[in-house]
């Protein structure tokens, strides 16, 4: 694990200026009550008024500098805090970027989420007021010892002596909280990912009156919450009033021994009301100290959490032959670069390019026997696929409900790994192709159109492979050809409308032409639509098909990949390829399939379409 040094390192400057402020603190705030007893010993006691207030004035100006260096302090520490906090957020960000999709489904979106803010936040609070609290204990510990052992060796025995009650009281209660801290910690997880649940739910769980039944299961984990939190309150509830008694009894017993060493002529009374003040301040400054200290394990837990993200390996395996080559190329790159998706910039074992253009007899895309499985998955969700896509050319995919249609067009864009085969694109494996470059020649529609805080022209611009400049015009025309432009003209602001996240206030076909927009802008060599035309009225299906057969016609001759539930849609394609229960059940025009197919042919039973 990367220590946590390697956070503060760069940070060393102001991280020594803090070092020096708790100093100067420390010297002031003991310095105070050295003063008090001179005035009360050879002030007071001897009627002396002009050494009264000149200490006085002196004590003034100790207090006024003592209080300054605190606050620079306190703000020198909160830069040191807030600015780890920003780096661990960024680094964290960029690991996410590397995370297979596999990897997401492993961790869950609750503790993700949980990792990447309150766990950020607990290290840069307990951070920050470590600096502040724990920075100056050992030196407030030492001087107020020294001072007391200087003026009475009784009284700083006894101080030693509550100081060792106080840590002994810490374990104890530390011990007990520990496990529960981190139990706590589980079940904020998985309330994040409940509520998370709910709120993205909330329609589902209203149509079908599924409140009481959801809200069952919330008692129960916000029950199990409460418990753990009630628990940790007993812990330290017991701990709590037992340093405050130490705490009192160290003056009670401070002002017999002292009393007794006046009595016998070895003390002053200044130097009892010294001693009481250093044993405060002593005494003050480890229980604040401690305050932080019992955090520290839970903010290494967290730091713990984190670097599990950080360091986490890619967990998707890459087909033979490049499984090796690819692993050694990972190891070698910059690991956590900024690029979206699965891999790290340099996956691939080279750089390739177009290797062929729109008049070469290779195929734009090409599966040869691709085997696929998810995680964890018994039988693969695609076995043994083959088929080829060359330019301009238009395939359909159809088949059932969870035949593995939307699987095939994922392995495209590499956002998973294929377990056995090969995936060629413009002649190249895509394992091959570094994956940015791969996935800047694919113009990607999913399923479920998703769209991102911000403006509308934003999320269309989103769809910029890297270095491509967009023109106004070139987003309006996108936003012409996916007849989105029609619905975004009507809106407050056009362009600029603010879609909210996930694309929650506009309607399922405007997020829908939106994400065809997106793609289209992107002027890819490949256009991948995954049933994006069923949350579409009739008229701008065809209008937007219509449009999308003139962008085929463009001079590098993209190809398109749909996935089809309409024959009337799919026997358009120059083919159409079948796929049942993961394997390939025909492959062909309409016309062939229709003679060919009994998986075709009962698709076509099943709309009533005669071949
Ligand atoms: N992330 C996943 N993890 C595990 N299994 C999955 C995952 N996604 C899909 N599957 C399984 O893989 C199979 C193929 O799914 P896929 O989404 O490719 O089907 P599809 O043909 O596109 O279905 P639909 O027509 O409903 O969109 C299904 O059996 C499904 O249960």
């Amino acid at each position: 694990m990367k220590p946590f040094m390697h956070y503060i390192k760069p940070l060393w400057f102001p991280a020594a200026i803090v070092s020096l402020l708790s100093l100067l603190t420390v010297a002031g705030t003991l310095y105070i009550p050295t003063l008090t007893a001179t005035i009360i010993n050879d002030g007071v006691l001897k009627g002396d008024l002009e050494m009264i207030t000149s200490s006085s004035i002196n004590m003034l100006v100790v207090a006024l500098l003592t209080v300054l260096s605190a606050i620079l302090g306190v703000a020198m520490s909160a830069h040191i805090s807030a600015s780890v906090g920003k780096v661990l957020r960024d680094d964290l960000v960029k690991a996410l970027q590397c995370f297979s999709l596999r990897d997401f489904t492993h961790f869950g979106t609750g503790t993700i989420l949980m990792r990447t803010s309150r766990d950020v936040e607990k290290i840069q609070s307990v951070l920050g007021e470590g600096l502040n609290m724990i920075l100056p204990m050992p030196l407030m510990i030492c001087v107020g010892l020294g001072l007391t052992f200087y003026k009475s060796w009784q009284l700083g025995l006894v101080i030693l002596a509550v100081m060792a009650c106080m840590i002994l009281t810490i374990i104890f209660i530390e011990s007990r909280a520990l496990p529960i801290i981190k139990a706590i910690q589980l079940k904020l997880d998985d309330i994040t990912d409940l509520v998370r649940d709910h709120i993205v739910g909330m329609p589902v769980i209203r149509a079908f009156n599924r409140r009481t039944y959801e809200n069952d299961k919330e008692i129960v984990i916000f029950t199990e919450s409460a418990r753990l939190n009630k628990k940790l309150r007993q812990t330290f509830a017991i701990g709590l009033p037992t340093i405050l008694i130490l705490f009192n009894m160290s003056t009670v017993a401070i002002l017999w021994f002292g009393g007794y060493n006046v009595s016998m002529g070895s003390l002053q009374v200044g130097d009892i009301m010294a001693v009481i003040e250093y044993a405060n301040l002593i005494l003050l400054s480890m229980l604040m100290a401690i305050f932080v200290i019992i955090d520290i394990p839970e903010a290494i837990v967290c730091y713990a959490r984190i670097r599990e993200l950080l360091e986490h390996e890619n967990t998707d395996t890459f087909p033979e032959p490049y499984a090796s080559s690819i692993t050694n190329s990972m190891s070698q790159s910059t690991k956590h670069s900024t690029n979206q998706g699965s891999y790290q910039t340099s996956t691939g074992t080279g750089t390739a390019t177009a290797t062929a253009t729109a008049t070469d007899n290779t195929p734009l895309l090409e599966f040869r026997n691709v085997t696929f499985r998810y995680d964890n998955a018994e039988s693969p969700a695609l076995e043994n696929i083959s088929f080829k896509v060359y330019h301009g050319e238009t395939l359909a995919i159809m088949g059932d409900i969870g035949s593995g249609k939307s699987t095939i067009t994922n392995l495209i864009p590499r956002l998973f790994a294929i377990e056995s085969g090969d995936i060629l694109f413009k002649g190249k494996s895509i394992y091959e192709w570094n994956v940015d470059d791969l996935r800047a020649h694919i113009g990607y529609v999913p399923q479920k159109a998703y769209l991102f805080t911000g403006t509308i022209d934003m999320n269309v611009r989103y769809g910029a492979a890297s270095g491509q400049v967009l023109s106004v015009e070139d987003v309006e025309n996108a936003c012409h050809l996916a007849k989105a432009d029609e619905f975004i003209n009507r809106l407050d602001g056009g362009y600029q409308y603010t879609v909210s996240q996930g694309g929650t206030n506009l309607s399922g076909g405007q997020r829908q032409r939106l994400a065809m927009a997106r793609a289209l802008v992107r002027k890819p060599d490949l256009f991948i639509f995954d049933d994006s035309f069923s949350a579409l009225d009739g008229t701008t299906e065809r209008a937007v098909r219509t449009a999308l057969q003139e962008e085929l016609q463009k001079d590098n001759r993209p190809a398109l990949i749909s996935v089809e539930q309409k024959v009337s849609a799919a026997k358009k394609a120059d083919h159409i390829l079948i796929i049942n229960r993961g394997q390939v059940a025909g492959y062909g025009t309409h016309d062939e399939l229709a003679t060919t197919s009994t998986v075709y042919q009962q698709i076509l039973a099943s709309q009533e379409v005669t071949a």
